[in-house]
């Protein structure tokens, strides 16, 4: 299995549980991996045959950007379905940090996998 991957990719978004983190807004980090067969893009050398990472870093930041949810959970829950049904990604790890939200800690959120790992 090849991947495809995006590292901290920094978004602004409202996301927390109490009353004022729902008034501001506040840095997540997402590290993201995405199974892909990298082999025929390695052989056309065209951007049609690859996932593009530019275009998923796109739609992310779009879509965190608007995004107001409680938990670090859902952010990432849905995160993971966009990759998955708008670019036909079969497995996705994503590492969601909610930096800075824990004094003293040097990150602080969720890992989760969906989908199946391709052999
Ligand atoms: N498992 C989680 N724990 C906590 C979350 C969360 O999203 N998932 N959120 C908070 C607060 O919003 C915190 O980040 C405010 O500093 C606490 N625990």
């Amino acid at each position: 299995m090849d991947i495809v991957f995006l590292r901290q990719l920094r978004i602004e978004t409202v996301i927390g549980i109490y009353d004022w983190e729902k008034a501001i807004k506040q840095p997540v980090m997402l590290d993201v991996e995405m199974a892909s067969d990298n082999a025929k893009a390695a052989a056309s050398d065209r951007i049609e045959d690859a996932l593009d990472y530019k275009a998923i870093s796109k739609r992310l930041k779009q879509f965190v950007g608007d995004a107001q949810f409680e938990l670090v959970e859902t952010l990432a829950e849905r995160c993971a379905a966009i990759i998955r049904d708008e670019f036909g990604v079969p497995w996705v790890r994503i590492t969601l940090d909610k930096i800075g939200a824990v004094t003293d800690a040097a990150g602080v959120g969720v890992v989760i996998e969906r989908g199946e790992r391709p052999a």
